[in-house]
């Protein structure tokens, strides 16, 4: 079972978020850069919101790191939000004297729930009279530290199995990518550099018509993201147990990031539309071994890894913060109005690619680390050759 154990702490508008990550070996290489360079691919991405531009995100390590690799103990990542210092109030962990917080706009209460957000059920269920309290933990911010912890999986699966994650956008506001571009590592500079992270350029240009439409209409998007992992090996993850099944972790995983509702793994949906001996992916004798034929599993049969290109799918709903609002109740009225907004973003699917990458890569490095184990990387990685090595079909 899983070996890996994660958590992350923070709001939205608190000092920082917190992350540890415990169960790793040691001599993943990581520094404070690599983290750094990732929290910057997910503040990319046409229609992101204002807050992108001018808030930084402060990666500081604060345990299980040492000269660039890690130590075996429990890696603790700080972000810091340096947009803190306009919140130090409203967020302050110690009371506050009301008066002082009364004369702030900041801190109006926030008492008309937007439609699509935590804060209705999460203000009934924990007992708030306000939003604040509910949206600040539920806000996606908290995708910056699972982002932190992707980095170091990320690591630790290229140093011991070879592994190389990435993923592109394959639809946004209905602007679909054609089926069948699937990219490869050496794809990711120019999918960074590409304003909605597609590869297909009029599908791009497409996508950014839709967004800057949106935004025009005072609307918001969604769209899909597929995340693709190259040399992963046969045999993560297993079918004895539904909760050791990698197709059910990886869905679980992705289905945990704010605003997806919907997982594909490999053809997904449309493998209910065909008939089976279209949906799925022969098994051929070839020169290099045994080869399948197609990848419509996506890389797993049975919950376990086929060592095939693994692909999974995330829909994302629209952004739920509309700027020509949706209606609410004001609960401190009960009043019917319109739900509160300041500043959002329009679409933020290409930012959710890097999560769901990072989310990919936490529940790779579990099932990699589950099954071989180790406590430096050396190790693990002899056991993985070792267990290669070792395998009779091939
Ligand atoms: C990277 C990312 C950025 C997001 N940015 C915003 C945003 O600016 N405004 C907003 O209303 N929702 C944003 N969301 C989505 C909300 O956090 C999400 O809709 C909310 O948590 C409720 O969705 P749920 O029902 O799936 O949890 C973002 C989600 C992600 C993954
Ligand atoms: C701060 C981030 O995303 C935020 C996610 C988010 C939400 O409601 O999920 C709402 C926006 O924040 P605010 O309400 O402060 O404008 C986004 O900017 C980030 O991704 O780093």
């Amino acid at each position: 079972m899983s070996r890996l154990r994660w958590l992350t702490a923070g709001e939205s508008h608190g000092p920082a978020l917190v992350a540890t990550l415990e169960g790793l070996p040691a001599g993943v290489p990581i520094t404070t850069e690599m983290v750094a360079d990732a929290l910057a691919r997910r503040r990319l991405g046409y229609g992101r919101g204002a807050r992108m531009k001018f808030e930084r995100d402060e990666v500081t390590f604060l345990g299980g790191v040492r000269h660039g690799l890690t130590l075996g103990s429990p890696v603790a990542v700080m972000v810091g939000n340096t947009e803190w210092p306009k919140w130090e109030q409203v967020m302050s962990a110690d009371p506050v004297d009301p008066a002082e917080l009364a004369a702030l706009a900041r801190n109006a209460p926030l008492t008309r729930p937007r439609p699509g957000h935590a804060d209705l059920a999460g203000m009934q269920k924990y007992g708030f009279d306000e939003a604040r309290p509910i949206l600040e933990r539920a806000s996606a911010r908290e995708t910056a530290a699972r982002v932190a912890l992707g980095t170091v999986a990320r690591s630790y699966l290229r140093e011991t199995a070879g592994v190389e994650i990435l993923s592109h956008v394959v639809e946004l506001g209905g602007a679909a990518a054609p089926p069948d571009v699937l990219p490869v590592p050496g794809d990711v500079e120019k999918l960074d550099a590409d304003p909605v992270r597609c590869l297909d350029a009029d599908a791009s240009t497409a996508m950014v018509a839709v967004i800057d439409q949106a935004h025009k209409d005072g609307d918001t998007l969604g769209g899909v993201v597929e995340v693709l992992a190259h040399g992963v090996p046969v045999g993560l993850g297993s079918h004895v147990h539904w909760d050791r099944r990698l197709d059910a972790r990886l869905a679980g995983a992705l289905m945990g990031i704010q605003a997806i509702k919907g997982v594909e793994v490999g053809d997904g949906f449309g493998l209910a539309r065909v008939p089976g001996s279209q949906a799925h992916d022969e098994i051929l004798a070839t020169d290099e071994g045994v080869r399948r034929a197609s990848g419509r599993s996506g890389g797993t049969e049975g919950g376990l890894s086929t060592g095939e290109l693994l692909r999974v799918r995330a829909a994302m709903k629209p952004i739920a913060t509309v700027p020509h609002a949706l209606a609410t109740v004001d609960v401190a009225t009960g009043e019917a109005t319109r739900a509160h907004h300041q500043r959002s973003d329009v679409c933020a699917v290409p930012a959710a690619g890097i999560v769901a990458e990072a989310m990919v890569a936490l529940v790779l490095a579990d099932a990699v680390a589950e099954k071989f184990g180790g406590d430096s990387v050396r190790e693990t990685r002899r056991n993985v050759t070792g267990y290669l090595d070792a395998m009779e079909i091939r």
